[in-house]
């Protein structure tokens, strides 16, 4: 048998496209042999330790971005609707406390079960139902639907905030601009001792091609039905 390839996936719940390639390859972590590391990063820091900026920012991207994400959440069957006040949830609120709440749930957990709930609970919140994604109350909400208990979220509410989990969030940023980032998603594949870095939810096919597996869209979004 050959041994699985590890697969890093870097997001951020702020990055629509986040959620995009967070859950195309939640779906091919089903079918390809792999070993799905997440990552949950913070892009404000990306942005600022590669001297990038938003495309949210420029405003003929911005408007193009939000043809495209119609068309991808279509495309690719995820539930994404446009926030009413997409610059103040994505630049005023931010997602630092939601990451490093999702840092919290990872460390606590020590794998990726809960994480995927979480981070999926987090994404709707943000992409699907314009709800806070800031507040102690909001993330606990998150964590009640995404099946944590109540004495876990409560462990999790006192973590969040401690010095541990904010280097550990501030680390994990660091690894993704080691690896040359300058936005998110990044997906890095490790490939005979070699990292293969792989920026966007777009990149798929390249990236099946890189460890060996095959992409089938239409296929793979009906598995986590
Ligand atoms: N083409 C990529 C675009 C991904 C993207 O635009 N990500 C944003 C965050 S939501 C970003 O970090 N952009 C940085 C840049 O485009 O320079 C995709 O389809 O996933």
């Amino acid at each position: 048998m050959t041994s699985k390839k590890v697969v890093e996936l870097f997001y951020d719940v702020a990055s629509p496209y986040s959620w995009l390639g967070f859950e195309i390859i939640c779906r091919y972590k089903n079918v390809w042999n792999i070993d799905l590391k997440f990552r949950p990063a913070f892009l404000g820091g990306v942005m600022k330790g590669s001297g990038n900026k938003s495309p949210a920012m420029v405003q003929k991207k911005f408007l193009y971005m939000g043809k495209d994400l119609s068309r991808l959440t279509d495309y690719f069957d995820v539930p994404l609707q446009h926030p009413a006040d997409p610059i103040g949830v994505i630049f005023k609120k931010g997602s630092l406390s939601a990451m490093r709440f999702l840092t919290a749930v990872q460390e606590r957990e020590g794998g990726n079960t809960k994480a995927e709930q979480v981070s999926r609970e987090l994404f709707l919140r943000i992409w699907n139902e314009d709800k806070d994604i800031t507040e102690p109350g909001s993330l606990s909400e998150a964590a009640v639907k995404a099946g944590l208990s109540e004495s876990e979220i409560k462990e999790l509410l006192e973590l969040y905030t401690s010095p541990k989990m904010k280097d550990k969030l501030r680390s994990t940023t660091q690894d993704a601009l080691d690896y040359g980032a300058f936005g998110l998603p990044l997906l890095v594949c490790h490939v005979n001792s070699k990292a293969e870095v792989f920026f966007g939810s777009d990149r798929f096919e390249l990236m099946a091609h890189c460890i060996g597996e095959q992409t089938n869209t239409e296929q793979h979004k009906q598995i986590n039905k």
